[in-house]
């Protein structure tokens, strides 16, 4: 019924009953998800709860086992990739490269890269064209992944773990950015396992247990039923994990 009147194409994202199988490990069980444009949503799960498997699935990376996805109502393939722009848990960039080799790889890549939007970020992530990928701190690793990632034109974002292992200071940088960046008629689906100090830029948070969504909702209106931060939500439903 909630969908009613809406286009199926005015989804950016549809993920319905996906199932992944790893030999033995079941990483995703009957995951079904929907997401429209203009909103950021956390992807959250402690630690093997299939986030990156999700997200790679999304990006056309890996098949799932069952079900299918679908992202402005089409297949995930040549099309879904020329809208999703995909930050993976790995670095984009070769050690060779500096930060201005990095920004031409992804111009000569991507129809949709924006010199412009790259040089404003450029700016704000305090990153010089010059800079050795290969000497740059892991904060400022992960800020040159995200101006690489965010400066495309996409539709959906796919940000596997944007802030792990950097410190306070880089993280709140990269989360500035993000709201800075951001545009409107974009998606974003950002997985993290650290939410106190990201969960002010969600809209709405999935919660990803042992493959399974456990819950989707938005966040003032879970913050308003439970009357805890999502921090705190999230330390209940993984207390066991
Ligand atoms: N290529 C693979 N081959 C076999 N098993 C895999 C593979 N990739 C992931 N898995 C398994 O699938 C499950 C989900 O892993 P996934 O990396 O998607 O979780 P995650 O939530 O992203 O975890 P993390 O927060 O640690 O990155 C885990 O049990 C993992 O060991």
């Amino acid at each position: 019924m909630e969908n009613r009147g809406i286009s199926k194409v005015e989804n950016i994202l549809e993920v319905h009953e996906v199932t992944k199988k790893y030999s033995a490990t079941h990483a995703l069980r009957g995951v079904s998800v929907t997401l429209g444009a203009g909103k950021i949503t956390g992807l959250l799960g402690s630690n093997g709860s299939g986030k990156s498997t999700l997200m790679k699935i999304i990006a056309g990376l890996t098949h799932p086992t069952s079900g299918s996805v679908a992202v402005l109502g089409g297949p995930v393939g040549p099309a879904s990739k020329a809208v999703v722009s995909f930050m993976p848990d790995r670095p984009l960039t070769e050690s060779w490269m500096s930060v201005g080799d990095a920004l031409k790889f992804q111009r000569a890549f991507y129809p949709d890269f924006d010199p412009d939007k790259a040089q404003r970020m450029l700016e704000f992530m305090k990153l010089k064209e010059k800079d050795k990928v290969n000497t740059l701190s892991k904060g400022m690793n992960e800020r040159l992944q995200l101006t690489m990632v965010l400066s495309r034109r996409a539709r959906l974002y796919l940000l596997d773990e944007p802030i792990g292992g950097v410190d306070p200071v880089a993280r709140t940088r990269i989360l500035d950015a993000l709201v800075e960046f951001y545009e409107e008629d974009s998606t974003i689906l950002l997985s993290t396992h650290m939410v106190s100090d990201i969960e002010r830029i969600f809209d709405d948070v999935i919660f990803l247990k042992e493959g399974e969504v456990i819950m989707h909702s938005e966040v003032d209106e879970l913050r308003l039923r439970h009357g805890k931060s999502i921090d705190e939500l999230f330390r209940e439903v993984y207390a066991e994990c």
